[in-house]
């Protein structure tokens, strides 16, 4: 609209710049309504598809017993899903809002094919991963975006990695006195969780940082703050962090600021120390066994739990670590180096205290892993990484304490582009979280059988001739690596350790495209700090801790909470 002509020289009038003007307003106007009226439709396709799902309606506000119920601890969210699977059927949807649906499935067929086919996440608010861990976050980026890197992280971590975390490992647990308190009676007090997590974050610290990590003092800052991290963003099926409205917000937004700064620290810190380290490396070259020639078994042979261990060259063990750390290495950039040790962090220390929690709250379980530890490696020789691999009780064992307490409550995916069709006549809507409830299907009776609450870790033991029957369908973690010969003819009668089958619902490290890569390093470095501990002491609980194991979520992983305060007495055997 708008009236007017051009002046008498031919030169753009008024007219002109408000028909511009106008037609930019419209344009603005469609873009606008067009987006607008796209996520109208996709919010109605959303409401008429989930309708046709199981489960209570729209109006049914049973979100608010979820969000309850989480806020009640793990228990009480067991307990609630339990009882609307029994009420809808292994397909459930739950309304998380108005725009938010969930659809949880109990159904152990299912879940592995939707892990195996849905290979997106719903991705983090902007606000939340992002802003801790950087654009780079791998655990919640698209598929798409994220193939690539796993690929390298994969390789690494399984492959010069996972050759050192043992040696890694025994070398942390020889520092017992960063870690716990020496009484006068020569017995180390400490506390499951923090014990857990020191020693987890120090093996993957040395893995990713090099050997000097344990040393730093920045190190125990940006260790903190990552639990503190972990703490406030409250995690289950999506990440959530506080409001940008709320104070607490701009508290978080500067804990992230001072993270990313510790970040650098560390990974300058690396470089610089990589940069000293090759110095006597070159002077001495002549005098040293070649790197390549050190296989992590010759390198952990002959370590002694008292600390005085027979490594060949000290100085070739620690270069031969920061020449291949991930930091230095310059695979994990300063960003995802932070959501890498998070994540690796608390899981790993999650797993580890709750089997140092089981094993002291059952002596006649711990009684048989050290049984098994003396006949495998003897009283005085920190076992090997290959003695590790036949400690087929204290795999089971693992396990078992893994079964009941895995680290994460749920396991999610979606599928952010197109339907995803579940099962037949199941169809779920693009952009629908789609979960797995790992902690219930770890305790489904159908699977586990009605003694599925209880610590048993006979149940992940097989006699050998059925272990090689059925290895095949097994998953492909760490688990089928065990060692299967035999030192002498009575082990023949012994039953092994038989990874738990796809069809248990056992998904302590995810399925699929988007299961966990660091499976396999985070199951040696456990086992062979368990290995170490047990075989060098005792595990009591301390008067007073706590004898009822009701397990929280801490740190964005389930715990026992209160956690269990531990004594470690050292063997009578040990010199
Ligand atoms: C006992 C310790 C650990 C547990 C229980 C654990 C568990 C998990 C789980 C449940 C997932 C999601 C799987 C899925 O959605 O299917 C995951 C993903 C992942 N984990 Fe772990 N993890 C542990 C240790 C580690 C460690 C030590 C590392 C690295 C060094 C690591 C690296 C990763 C990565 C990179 C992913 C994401 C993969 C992706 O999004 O594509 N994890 N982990």
């Amino acid at each position: 609209g708008g009236g007017g002509g051009e002046d008498p020289a031919g030169k753009p009038s008024c007219l002109t710049w408000s028909y511009k003007f106008n037609t930019l307003i419209w344009a603005i106007l469609i873009v606008v309504t067009s987006v607008l009226l796209k996520k109208v439709g996709q919010l109605l396709r959303l409401w008429v598809m989930g309708s046709c799902l199981p489960g209570p309606g729209l109006q049914a506000l049973v979100a608010r017993s979820v969000i309850r119920a989480k806020a009640d601890g793990p228990l009480k969210l067991l307990e609630l899903f339990s009882s609307l699977h029994k009420q809808h059927g292994s397909v459930l949807k739950i309304w998380m809002g108005p725009t938010q649906l969930l659809v949880s499935i109990f159904d152990v067929r299912i879940v592995n094919e939707l892990l195996e086919k849905a290979h997106d996440r719903v991705p983090a608010p902007r606000m939340a991963l992002q802003l801790a861990f950087g654009k780079g976050s791998l655990f919640f980026a698209p598929f798409s975006k994220v193939e690539g890197r796993r690929t390298i992280y994969d390789r690494e971590f399984n492959g010069k990695n996972l050759g050192q975390v043992h040696a890694i490992a025994l070398k942390v647990i020889q520092k017992l006195g960063l870690w716990a308190t020496l009484d006068q009676d020569g017995n180390w007090h400490t506390d499951s969780k923090s014990f857990s997590q020191s020693i987890a974050f120090a093996v993957l610290g040395i893995s990713i940082f090099g050997e000097g990590y344990v040393e730093w003092a920045a190190a125990r800052e940006f260790e903190k703050l990552l639990i503190s991290i972990a703490d406030e963003i409250s995690g289950w099926v999506r990440y959530t962090v506080p409001p940008v409205w709320r104070p607490s917000f701009i508290h978080f937004w500067r804990k992230c600021n001072r993270l990313k700064h510790l970040t650098w620290n560390l990974v300058a810190e690396a470089h610089k120390n990589l940069q000293t380290a090759v110095c006597p490396i070159d002077n001495t070259k002549d005098n040293m066994v070649r790197s390549d020639d050190a296989t992590p078994e010759t390198q952990s042979e002959g370590v002694t739990l008292n600390g005085k261990d027979n490594y060949k060259v000290e100085v070739f063990e620690i270069v031969e670590t920061l020449k291949s750390n991930l930091v230095t290495g310059k695979i994990l950039g300063d960003g995802r180096v932070s959501g890498m040790m998070y994540h690796g962090g608390c899981t790993t220390a999650g797993i580890l205290s709750g089997i140092l929690t089981r094993l002291a709250h059952h002596p006649d379980i711990q009684a048989k892993v050290y049984a098994e530890i003396k006949e495998v490696c003897g009283s005085n020789l920190a076992p090997s990484q290959s003695d590790v691999k036949q400690l087929h009780y204290l795999m089971a064992s693992l396990h078992e304490s893994a079964r009941l307490l895995p680290t994460a409550p749920f396991l999610q995916r979606c599928s952010l582009q197109s339907d995803f069709q579940l099962a037949p006549g199941l169809i779920v809507p693009a952009g629908a979280i789609m979960a797995a409830p790992v902690h219930l299907l770890h305790l489904n009776p159908v699977c586990w059988g009605n003694d599925s609450a209880d610590f048993n870790p006979e149940r992940f033991l097989k006699p050998k001739s059925e272990f090689c029957l059925n290895v095949k369908a097994n998953s492909s973690h760490i688990h089928n690596e065990l060692d299967q010969t035999q030192k002498d003819t009575n082990m023949s009668e012994k039953r092994v350790f038989q990874a738990p089958p796809l069809d248990s619902g056992f998904l302590l490290f995810g399925t699929g495209a988007r299961s966990c890569i660091g499976a396999n390093f985070a199951l040696t470095e456990i086992l062979s700090l368990v290995a170490a501990l047990v075989q060098g002491y005792e595990l009591k609980l301390a008067p007073g801790s706590p004898k009822d194991l009701t397990p929280k979520l801490e740190n964005c992983v389930l715990q026992y909470s209160p956690s269990a305060r531990l004594i470690l007495i050292p063997r009578r055997t040990q010199i």
